[in-house]
C-alpha cells in the first residue's frame, strides 16, 4: 500500500493581491515544479504549527495562518498526499528562497501561466476563481 503524507501549503497574498508561488528545485522531489511553499506535517503537530515552522525555514519569514483554502487527496505514483492549502499573511520579514529554486508574485489570473505539481491544481483553479 502506498503510504499518505499530509502536507500543508500557505497561500500567501500581499497587498496588492498577488499570490507567492514557489519553483520546487532540482534537487527536490517533483522538481521544477510550481508549489505553495510548506511541507509535511510532524507527527503530533497541527498543520497551522507545521506550517508556521515550514515557512520560517523555508522562506525565513513569519506568517500567520488564516482559513483553510482547501484540503485534497491526490495519488501520485509513489505516494498519496494529503495536501492542505491555508491562507496566510507575511506579519515580520520578507521571503527568501532557502530551499527552492525562486519565488514569484503572481495575480491569481496569471497563475495558469505556471506548470504546477499535480496536486496543487485544485488549489490553484479556485484561487483563479476569486475564492
Ligand atoms: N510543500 C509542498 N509540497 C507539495 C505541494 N504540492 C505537492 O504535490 N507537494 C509534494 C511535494 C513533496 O513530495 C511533498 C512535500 O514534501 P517537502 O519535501 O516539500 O516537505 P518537507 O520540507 O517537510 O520535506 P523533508 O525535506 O522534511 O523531506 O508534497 C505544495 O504545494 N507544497
Amino acid at each position: 500500500m502506498k503510504k499518505t503524507i499530509k502536507v500543508v501549503a500557505a497561500i500567501i497574498e500581499n497587498d496588492k493581491n498577488e499570490i507567492l508561488c514557489a519553483l520546487r528545485s532540482p534537487k527536490m522531489d517533483h522538481p521544477n515544479r510550481w508549489e505553495f511553499p510548506g511541507g509535511k506535517v510532524e507527527k503530533d503537530e497541527d498543520i497551522y504549527t507545521a506550517l508556521v515552522r515550514e515557512i520560517k525555514e523555508e522562506l525565513t519569514c513569519k506568517i500567520e495562518t488564516h482559513e483553510i483554502h482547501n484540503d485534497i487527496f491526490h495519488e501520485y505514483e509513489t505516494f498519496n498526499i494529503n495536501l492542505i492549502s491555508i491562507k496566510c499573511k507575511i506579519v515580520e520579514g520578507t521571503p527568501i528562497p532557502k530551499e527552492h529554486s525562486t519565488l514569484i508574485w503572481l495575480k491569481r489570473e496569471n497563475l495558469d501561466s505556471l506548470k504546477w505539481a499535480p496536486a496543487d491544481v485544485p488549489a490553484v483553479e479556485l484561487l483563479m476563481e476569486g475564492i
